[in-house]
Parts: structure tokens; C-alpha cells; sequence
């Protein structure tokens, strides 16, 4: 039987309210509200996954720790946590939500020794959320350059990363729909799991993402769309069940 395409609806908080950005640019914020309850709705709706994002701490504009571990602990189902994962303090405490896995990503372009240690320590704890503007990817809430995609990517590769979420920050917030290419191409380069974030507006993206399971896509990242109400998270883990 092929596996199914995991959903992982997103709660992205910015200064305690549960968030949206477009092009994941700081100020383009439109708000959703609580947290906790917007993770607890998604939860409800059968979510096996909560893609949970610290943007104050990824901007570094501050952080929503003590908020963000707060959910993570009050959620039955798995947790992706990023935002700010950037040295030994903050992937502890990251780790010590109980989280089933983190996300780094600046770190991953600016201390690559650190990354490949905690690699080597935690395994498939460890992600690499591989932000991207064509194939050059960006740190720091995605406003630095930080070197060629396919170079970093081998350089995981070769440290044994387990896993990468792939956004292409053209397409977040937008609703314009995935870029199915750039995932195949990615696929095509690693052995490794995909996460899949990024323009996702309709069942039919989903469906389009869920063709490219065995190539090597594992997941499919919500946002914008769920918020928007252009499907609810039923009719959207439906979808890519059939
Ligand atoms: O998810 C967003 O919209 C987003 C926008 C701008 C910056 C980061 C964003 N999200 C995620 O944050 C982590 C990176 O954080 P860091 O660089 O490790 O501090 C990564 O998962 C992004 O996808």
C-alpha cells in the first residue's frame, strides 16, 4: 500500500497570537487569535501533526517561549517546533516541550559544526527546514542569504540529517499553490524525507503534493489556506487519504 501524505496544520506566533505572513515577511501578519486554541482546533479535526512556529524567536524580534512550550505540552498529537533553534539553550528547551521533532534552520547556514553534532546526538529529532528564494536559501526570518540549497543539502546528506521541510518563500502566505517543481528537484537530490511548505490553497495541492509521496515527499505543511477557510482540515486529510 503507498503511504499517505501527512498534514501538518501550522500555528506561527508573533508577539502571543497565532499568525499568518505573506512571503514570510515581518508586518504582513494577519492574526488568528489564540495559540493554544487555534493547535486544540486542529487537534479536534484529527490532526496527527502540529507544525509550531516561533516567529518572534526566528526574527529574532524576541520569542514566545513559555507560550510555545505551553502548547506544545497541552497537545495530545506530534509536534514540529521551530523558530530560533540555534544553540545548545534553545534546543534543550525546545526538546524539553516533548516535542517529536525540531526544525533548525538559520543555525543550519551559519554554525554547520554545531548542526552536524546535534545531528549526530539526536537523529531523527533533528529536521532541517531548507528556506528558499529560488535555490538560495535565507536566514535569520528568511532576510539573509545563506548559500546554494543543493550545496547545504549535500552537506546534510552527508552528516545524516534525517529529514528536511522545504518552503519556497515565494510561495508561503500566497495561496498561488505549491511549487511542485522545486520538491521534485529537492527529492531528486536526497534520499531523505520531505516536508512540503508553501502556497498550498487548495484540496487539489494537497492531492498535487500527495503525487510526489514516492518520490520522496513525506508531508505537507497548512497555513494561509486553513485560516482562510479555502478547506477545513476534514475535508483536507480526506483528500489525501483517498
Ligand atoms: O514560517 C514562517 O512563516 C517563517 C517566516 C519567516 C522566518 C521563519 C519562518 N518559519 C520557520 O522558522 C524556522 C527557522 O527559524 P530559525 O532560522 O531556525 O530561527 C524555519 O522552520 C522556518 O520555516
Amino acid at each position: 500500500m503507498s503511504q499517505k501524505l501527512e498534514l501538518l496544520p501550522a500555528v506561527d506566533v508573533r508577539d502571543g497570537q497565532a499568525v499568518r505572513l505573506v512571503h514570510g515577511e515581518s508586518g504582513s501578519e494577519t492574526s488568528y487569535g489564540d495559540p493554544l486554541q487555534a493547535a486544540l482546533a486542529w487537534q479536534r479535526a484529527g490532526a496527527e501533526w502540529l507544525h509550531l512556529v516561533d516567529l518572534d524567536a526566528a526574527f529574532g524580534t524576541g520569542d514566545n517561549r513559555a507560550q510555545i512550550a505551553e502548547v506544545a505540552r497541552s497537545m495530545d498529537i506530534k509536534v514540529e517546533l521551530s523558530g530560533g533553534i540555534r544553540d545548545d539553550a534553545s534546543l534543550a528547551a525546545a526538546l524539553a516541550t516533548g516535542c517529536k521533532r525540531v526544525n533548525l534552520g538559520t543555525a543550519a547556514l551559519e554554525t554547520p559544526e554545531w548542526v552536524a553534532k546535534v545531528i549526530a546526538e539526536h537523529g531523527d529529532k533533528i529536521a532541517v527546514g531548507l528556506d528558499v528564494r529560488g535555490t538560495t536559501l535565507r536566514g535569520r526570518g528568511w532576510t539573509r542569504d545563506g548559500g546554494d540549497l543543493y550545496e547545504t543539502l549535500a552537506r546534510l546528506d552527508s552528516e545524516g540529517c534525517a529529514r528536511y521541510v522545504v518552503t519556497d518563500i515565494a510561495k508561503d502566505g500566497t495561496l498561488q499553490g505549491p511549487n511542485l517543481e522545486l520538491l521534485k528537484n529537492v527529492c531528486a537530490a536526497t534520499d531523505k524525507p520531505v516536508v512540503a511548505s508553501g502556497g498550498v490553497s487548495s484540496l487539489d495541492d494537497l492531492r498535487a503534493i500527495a503525487s510526489l509521496v514516492p518520490e520522496g515527499v513525506e508531508g505537507a505543511i497548512v497555513g494561509k489556506a486553513l485560516y482562510a477557510k479555502a478547506f477545513t482540515l476534514e475535508e483536507a486529510l480526506k483528500a489525501v487519504s483517498e
